[in-house]
């Protein structure tokens, strides 16, 4: 009988690079969707900041007549189409406009080019989560506790194409996990791979990526820097009815087994 040994859970972690390609006849115990670029790591900032939710739209004209619902002085509005912040919308995409005394106890609502269509995608999931470089280590250990059985890992891509941003997060998020998890299919293995190798030079893959290449030519070199930060938000967004993230209790530590006397 293992008496110190862990027994390998039954978690088995798959990853895919879009979330085109999630698959349409199944539903996980959970799905974590990543945008690093950028709006997760806006979603994790804004709810660190005090905001009541995150409601996300994969739509721009949806997103206008639902927050028209919403008292005023209780909303903030972000849209992003091609990196700007669109006419009439009270943000763009940018984690660093997020401020505690802006946001605080309100509800953002939200629309940008590839996350939040990847976080509509997913909605049907049991569990719904945000990740970014800036709360992993939240993600990590809310797997760690819960436990669910399957969990797809969806990064946002670019339309439809590969993301390198979001797939060496979705080894981030693996990588600590890899002696207690199965791995669900190649791409997540890949990720881990592209992980370990550039792991203690994040800001530096995120430049040479397609996606940081386009926000550096428009002058957000300060956002890529923030979004290659690792653990440095203790947040976890959480699905708590479909498309609105909300602020959920971190899981401290691992719960320990009882001893029995
Ligand atoms: O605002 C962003 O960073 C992107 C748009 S673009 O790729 O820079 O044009 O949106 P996201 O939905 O966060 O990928
Ligand atoms: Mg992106």
């Amino acid at each position: 009988m293992e008496s110190n040994s862990v027994a390998k859970s039954a978690v088995k972690l798959f990853y895919f690079h879009t979330p085109e390609l999630v698959p349409h006849t199944e539903t996980p115990d959970c799905a974590i969707a990543i945008d690093v670029l950028r709006a997760t790591s806006t979603i994790a900032t804004a709810l660190d900041a005090g905001a009541e939710a995150v409601q996300v739209f994969s739509d721009l004209d949806t997103l206008r007549v639902q927050s028209e619902a919403w008292p005023a002085e209780r909303r903030l509005r972000a849209g992003e189409r091609g990196g700007k912040q669109v006419e009439g919308f009270d943000f763009g995409n940018s984690p660093l406009e997020v401020t505690p005394e802006r946001f605080r106890d309100r509800r953002l609502f939200i629309s940008t080019t590839n996350g939040t269509r990847s976080l509509t995608r997913i909605q049907q999931a049991k569990t719904v989560i945000a990740a970014a470089l800036v709360n992993r280590q939240a993600v990590v250990d809310f797997l760690k506790r819960e436990q669910p059985e399957t969990v797809w890992i969806v990064g946002s891509g670019w339309e439809g194409s590969y993301a390198l941003e979001d797939s060496v997060c979705a080894g981030a998020i693996a990588a600590p996990l890899q002696s207690q998890i199965q791995l669900g299919n190649d791409e997540m293995l890949a990720a881990i791979a592209l992980y370990q190798h550039w792991e203690h030079n994040l800001y530096g893959l995120l430049c040479q990526a397609s996606h940081g290449q386009r926000l550096l030519r428009l002058k957000c070199e300060a956002d890529l820097d923030y979004c290659s930060r690792v653990d440095i938000l203790q947040v976890l967004p959480k699905q708590g009815e479909p498309g609105v993230l909300m602020s959920a209790p971190l899981a401290s530590a691992v719960p320990q087994e009882t001893s029995v006397a």
